[in-house]
């Protein structure tokens, strides 16, 4: 015989928007979030028994997300995400796990000839900011929050070299090359009690996010990277020392190639090494450099 070991279930890929009207000064702003809910507890006889009297549809999922984004904050979507998840246990006492991700999408507001645009707005990058939340019944909340899609470039102070060498090694060492990648990078907070919790510390969430961001454009363009690895590192141990009520940040950077094109067969024309101008980008394959960076002695939070 066979058993459903596990199963959730939910509503992905929920588009949302919220305009926010500042009557103070006539301005306006948006936030543009994709939401995705899964939801755990005494559901299996659906699967086994094709009862459905606990299954809350996905539709009502939905419906859920839109009536909680308009009587509640979508900022910071931390808190989203904590109210939203909390909501869904509250109101089915037989669910015990509800998981609830958002992502932000970018809105930048438009400069018009030298001033910001009271309600106006562009998409500068496809770079998401991500939450990830589990509230567990009976337990802690989990929070995981991120970036994603955010791409850099830097046209030398990137090395390579001194690695293992063998008879399966092509790839020359390097003391100056193009660095880029597309940056995947999270935090994991403390558990947070409740929402209450969660609402308590709001302003931190942003605050983490931003520093975040900045120490990740800073030390990727401040360093001379003797290797994603060790850059990658160095981030990481600066968010820690950063953002107080984070215990882990973890990174995930493809290495997004360029490579030197030897144009000595045209009449000799120098293309390589101090003379590289034209490279030729590779879309794959990619390095793929990943790391986990944990604050001493701390117990790591489990989402
Ligand atoms: O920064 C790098 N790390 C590597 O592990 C690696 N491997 C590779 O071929 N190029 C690079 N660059």
């Amino acid at each position: 015989m066979a058993t459903l070991s596990h199963a959730r279930y939910g509503k992905a890929n929920v588009r949302l928007a919220k305009v926010h009207r500042h009557a103070e000064d006539n301005t306006q702003s948006i936030t543009e979030l994709t939401v995705r809910t899964l939801l755990e507890g005494d559901i299996a006889a659906s699967w086994t028994a094709a009862d459905n009297t606990n299954i809350v549809a996905t539709d009502t999922q939905k419906q859920t997300i839109y009536v909680i984004a308009k009587q509640h904050p979508v900022n910071p979507p931390e808190l989203f995400a904590s109210i939203l998840g909390q909501h869904f246990l509250d109101t089915y006492p037989w669910m015990t796990k509800a998981r609830v991700d958002v992502t932000v999408h970018r809105w930048t507001r438009m400069e018009v000839e030298g001033k910001m645009h009271p309600h106006s707005f562009l998409r500068d990058g496809v770079e998401m900011r991500e939450v990830e939340c589990e509230v567990i019944r009976g337990e802690e909340i989990r929070i995981r929050s991120g970036i994603k899609g955010l791409l850099v470039l830097k046209s030398t102070a990137s090395q390579f070299w001194g690695y293992h060498r063998d008879e399966y090694t092509r790839l020359p060492e390097t003391w100056d090359r193009i660095l880029s990648t597309e940056v995947e990078a999270g935090w994991r907070w403390k558990e947070f009690e409740n929402v209450e919790e969660v609402r308590k510390e709001e302003g931190m969430f942003d605050g983490a996010w931003s520093d975040a961001r900045r120490i990740t454009l800073e030390t990727f363009a401040q360093e001379d990277s003797p290797s994603v690895q060790n850059t990658m590192f160095i981030m990481a141990e600066k968010i820690l020392a950063a953002v107080s009520g984070v215990e882990v940040v973890e990174y995930s950077l493809p290495n997004k190639h360029y490579f030197e094109i030897d144009l000595s067969w045209f009449n000799g024309l120098k293309n390589t090494g101090k003379d590289a101008e034209v490279y030729a980008p590779q879309s794959d394959p990619n390095g793929l450099i990943q790391c986990t960076v944990t604050r001493k002695d701390s117990t790591p939070p489990k989402l």
